[in-house]
Parts: structure tokens; C-alpha cells; sequence
């Protein structure tokens, strides 16, 4: 059983727009997305590009929805680039989150990333990081953990295919080569099994460190076809390898169950990435809103 009061359920807009495909879903409005992430029956957001930039504005607009802002993701460069170079948006962003209320900041090293290269094979072409790129992702993110916690947020880390932080493998170096009182996990159901992951394993090591859930679910068949014809992430995602949780192939009774052993506290967000024009954005929100009801308290 989870407590009501400190598990809270979201949704992306990623379903409705995608922003790292924006000719997916360019034609819904951000006034549209987050009226159906309500009339679903979710309380939560992150943020999408159509999103207002102004805090007062984006407030407004989801108060009339009863929506608040979970988080929203942040692009590390902490294995490429001076460290300065992630800390000042990272700042902007982490200020910007804490005047909409939200207490964890995902974050994501996109130093070497192919999840954007359209044409780049994703299981193959995968970033390895050296020992000195570890070092500086490692050292780096203890920084933003404490650059967070100065207004009392948290850094969640958000493993990812197409990145050097994909495996179960190198999510366990991450997370023995930083402290667990600055680098928190983000657990994301889609991108382990994508990835070929065991997600009951990852979870039962790090239930304590998890602050926040992305639901996504996997297509098996697409995903046997991603392998086989070799295709990149973004390529993955227009053949629908994602859809929302209870659609797919992944088993969430044990994962509600571990999390509820734990007394997992923070958000539940549905993200399940997907051509809006084969896959109704409302539709599926409401679908995964009752598979969540059936396998919860929530
Ligand atoms: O959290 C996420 C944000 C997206 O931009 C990303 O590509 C998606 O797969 C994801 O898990
Ligand atoms: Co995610």
C-alpha cells in the first residue's frame, strides 16, 4: 500500500508533443495536453517545450487543471565539457523548478549521447565512458546534488539508452562512485527493459536511493524488430517500442509491490513516448490511469 499523501501521479507531455521529435504531436497545443492530463485523472506534469517559460503564467494555466509540476529533465555535459558550462543552466533550471514547487531535478549526461542521432544504431553505437569521464560525471553530479539541496531539492539521475549510463552494470558504478546523499536514481521501467535489463534487480538494490518513477511500458514485438533491424532511439520510438504502463510486456505488480515495501515517496509519472497520431494521447492516459487504480492503492 502506498501513503496517499506522499505518492503522487503524473504524466509527460511527452505523449501528447514530443520534443525530441517535435513532428510528433506539433499540431497539440499546451492548453490541450494539459487539460487531458487532468480530465485523466493525473495531478501532475513535467515539462514540454509548448510549456509557458513564465513561472506566474505556467502556474496559472495549471491551477485551473488542478496539474503541478513533478520535474523536469536537465542535460549534463559533465564528461565533455567544463563543469561550469553544466552548473549555469543547471541553476536556471533548478530555480525555475523550485518556484513551481517541485523537490527533485532529473538529470541526464548527455556528454557522447547518441539517444538524439536519428540514424545511429542504438544498441551498438552506445557511449562507453573512460575512467576520467566517470571521475568528472561522478564528482560533477555530487555538485549539483549539493547546488540542489541548497533549496532543498534533490538531483535524480536518469539512466537512458543511447547513453553511457544505460546498463544495470554502469547504473551500479554511478551510484557506488557517488554519494547517496547528493545522487538519487530515477527509475525508469522502459529504458532498463529496452536496454535488457532485469528492472526487479535494479530496483531491489536501490529502492532507498529511488525519489522518482518514470512508468513506461515496452512493445516486445517492436523491440525484438529494433534489435534486428538496428535502430537508432528516436527510430525505436516512431516504430512505438513505448507505451503506458499495462500496454506492454513488463510485469508491474512486483515493482508496485517493492516500492510499496520500501515506503517509495514522490512521484509515479506516466511517459510513454509514442506517435500521438497512432496512439491518442487521451486515450492512453486514461488507459494507464485505471491499470495504475487496478494494480494500487492509488
Ligand atoms: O525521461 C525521458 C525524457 C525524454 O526526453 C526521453 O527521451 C525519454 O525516453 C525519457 O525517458
Ligand atoms: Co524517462
Amino acid at each position: 500500500m502506498f501513503d496517499k499523501n506522499r505518492v503522487l501521479l503524473g504524466i509527460a507531455p511527452i505523449a501528447w508533443t514530443n520534443d525530441d521529435m517535435p513532428e510528433l504531436g506539433g499540431e497539440n497545443t499546451f492548453e490541450q495536453c494539459v487539460s487531458e492530463m487532468a480530465l485523466a485523472g493525473f495531478t501532475g506534469s513535467e515539462v514540454g517545450n509548448k510549456y509557458p517559460k513564465d513561472t506566474k503564467a505556467l502556474k496559472k494555466a495549471l491551477d485551473l487543471r488542478g496539474i503541478c509540476i513533478a520535474s523536469a529533465w536537465f542535460s549534463s555535459f559533465l564528461t565533455t565539457k567544463p563543469f561550469e558550462e553544466t552548473a549555469a543552466p543547471f541553476l536556471k533550471h533548478r530555480d525555475f523548478l523550485y518556484e513551481m514547487g517541485a523537490k527533485v531535478i532529473v538529470v541526464a549526461e548527455q556528454g557522447h549521447s547518441i539517444q538524439g542521432m536519428i540514424d545511429t544504431p542504438v544498441f551498438d553505437r552506445k557511449p562507453h565512458f573512460t575512467a576520467a569521464e566517470w571521475e568528472s560525471l561522478a564528482r560533477g553530479l555530487e555538485k549539483l546534488g549539493k547546488l540542489a539541496q541548497e533549496k532543498d531539492m534533490n538531483i535524480v539521475y536518469h539512466h537512458h539508452m543511447g547513453t553511457g549510463v544505460q546498463t544495470a552494470t554502469e547504473i551500479d558504478k554511478l551510484m557506488e562512485m557517488t554519494d547517496p546523499k547528493l545522487v538519487y536514481l530515477l527509475f525508469d521501467t522502459g529504458h532498463l527493459v529496452f536496454s535488457g535489463e532485469n528492472p526487479q534487480q535494479v530496483l531491489a538494490k536501490y529502492a532507498k536511493r529511488i525519489k522518482h518513477v518514470h512508468l513506461k511500458d515496452i512493445r516486445q514485438d517492436i523491440l525484438v524488430k529494433v534489435t534486428s533491424e538496428k535502430m537508432s532511439f528516436l527510430q525505436a520510438v516512431k516504430a512505438g517500442v513505448f507505451t503506458v504502463p499495462g500496454d506492454g510486456m513488463i510485469d508491474y505488480e512486483p515493482l508496485f509491490a517493492e516500492l510499496a515495501n520500501n515506503n517509495y515517496e514522490g512521484w509515479f509519472v506516466v511517459e510513454a513516448e509514442q506517435d500521438p497520431a497512432l496512439a491518442n494521447p487521451l486515450e492512453y492516459a486514461i488507459k494507464a490511469r485505471e491499470y495504475i487504480r487496478e494494480k494500487t492503492n492509488l
